[in-house]
């Protein structure tokens, strides 16, 4: 018995190798499973959530296919959306993708909204046009929605956008949580490049394209400013480590109500949190900080009483290395905390009145991140 045991093991140990050596025969694929494979794959291969989501539209927009589809993204209170990106086909039927901020209340979302309130995909129809509303559905909450339009039903393209619609929010959980400080939730030192930028491209993204101001046409300035919490270390040392992860959450949450939608809050490290402020000029910049100083100066945080933070902020010029522009502000952070803290300083601003030296614009190309 157990000879013939190990010959058959033996035999089976064999095949097995042999298989591992021979060619693997292909059985044919259809070539729609391949087309929905390679788009995927390529769906799945960005690590940036702009890239991600633009990708899904294209991929939907082609293999659905449809006339056009919107994604629309919830913001993080829940009580609002806060991206779309529309990839829909020009008049020779190329696509071509668009970004923007939601309008609030616009009655044409309201669909997407009913979409997510319920959990449900469902079908429309209107005069000459067909749609699919998908919920993007993560953990028992709607992420966002899927909207599809298209001259004939999208019956069809029921279970396909579902499909992607699971991929996707499995996918951008995984690349949010790569994003975010762990504790705060706010945007890690990471991304830090990528919404520089995106600020530059699209400034002001809170607001509708018509309430721009007339005849603007290029990027608002955008304004980099560095906060640290002022004798953290005292805190941490009479309170202990809690109470200090504490004012930090506290302090970020201060954050957000704070500051404008368009706004970018970072939590770089330890007890420094950065922002990133589109804005018209420095007044309206400086404002926003000095309100935000003083807000957080009144906040009487549990257990810990009053706590101070220092801010420090330069301008970000289009072409400005975002290291210059983070020593910069550095700069005027130092300046902040060595003449009293709880206080609110521009590196431009001291240069101006001479109280530091400016710098030389910098050449090198160091990548801090
Ligand atoms: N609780 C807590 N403490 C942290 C964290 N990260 C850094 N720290 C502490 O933050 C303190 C920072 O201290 P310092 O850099 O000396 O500065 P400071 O006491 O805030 O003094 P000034 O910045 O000069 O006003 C250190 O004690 C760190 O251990 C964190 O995530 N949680």
């Amino acid at each position: 018995m157990s000879v013939a045991y190990d010959i058959v093991a033996q035999e089976a140990a064999s095949a097995r190798a042999l298989s591992a050596l021979a060619p693997v025969p292909r059985s044919p694929i259809a070539p729609a499973q391949a087309r929905l494979l390679a788009s995927v794959a390529a769906f799945t291969h960005h690590r940036d959530t702009d890239a991600l989501d633009h990708s899904l539209a294209l991929s939907l927009a082609e293999l659905a296919p449809a006339r056009a589809v919107v994604l629309c993204k919830r913001a993080a209170d829940g009580r609002r959306l806060e991206s779309l990106v529309r990839c829909a086909a020009d008049a020779q039927g190329l696509f071509c993708l668009h970004t923007g901020a939601p309008i609030a209340d616009d009655p044409a979302l309201e669909p997407v909204w009913r979409c997510m309130d319920q959990q449900q995909s469902f079908a429309e129809t209107l005069a000459d046009e067909h749609r699919l509303y998908v919920p993007i559905l993560h953990e028992g909450r709607a992420l966002g929605a899927l909207q599809l339009e298209s001259d004939t039903p999208l019956d069809g393209a029921h279970a396909l956008a579902e499909g992607f619609a699971r991929i996707y929010a499995n996918y951008i959980t995984l690349l949010n949580e790569s994003e975010r400080d762990k504790l705060t939730g706010l945007y890690n030192r990471r991304t830090f490049e990528r919404h520089l930028q995106r600020l530059f491209d699209h400034p002001e993204p809170a607001r509708a394209p018509h309430e721009r101001r007339a005849g603007h046409a290029g990027p608002d300035n955008v304004w980099l400013a560095i906060f640290d919490i002022d004798h953290f270390k005292r805190i941490n040392d009479t309170y202990g480590h809690i109470y200090g992860d504490e004012v930090i959450l506290l302090l970020a949450q201060q954050m957000r109500a704070s500051f404008r939608q368009a706004d970018v809050l970072f939590r770089f490290g330890g007890e420094e949190f950065v922002v990133l402020l589109a804005g018209h000029d420095e007044a309206e910049a400086r404002g926003a900080l000095e309100r935000f100083r003083q807000r957080v100066a009144s906040y009487l945080f549990p257990q810990v009483g009053h706590v101070t933070v220092s801010v420090g902020y330069a301008l970000a010029a289009m072409g400005d290395y975002p290291e210059t522009v983070i020593d910069r502000a550095d700069k005027a952070l130092y300046f902040a905390k060595e003449h009293g803290r709880n206080r609110t300083h521009g590196y431009e601003e001291l240069v101006r009145r001479g109280a530091l030296a400016a710098e030389p614009v910098s050449t090198g190309s160091i990548d801090l991140f």
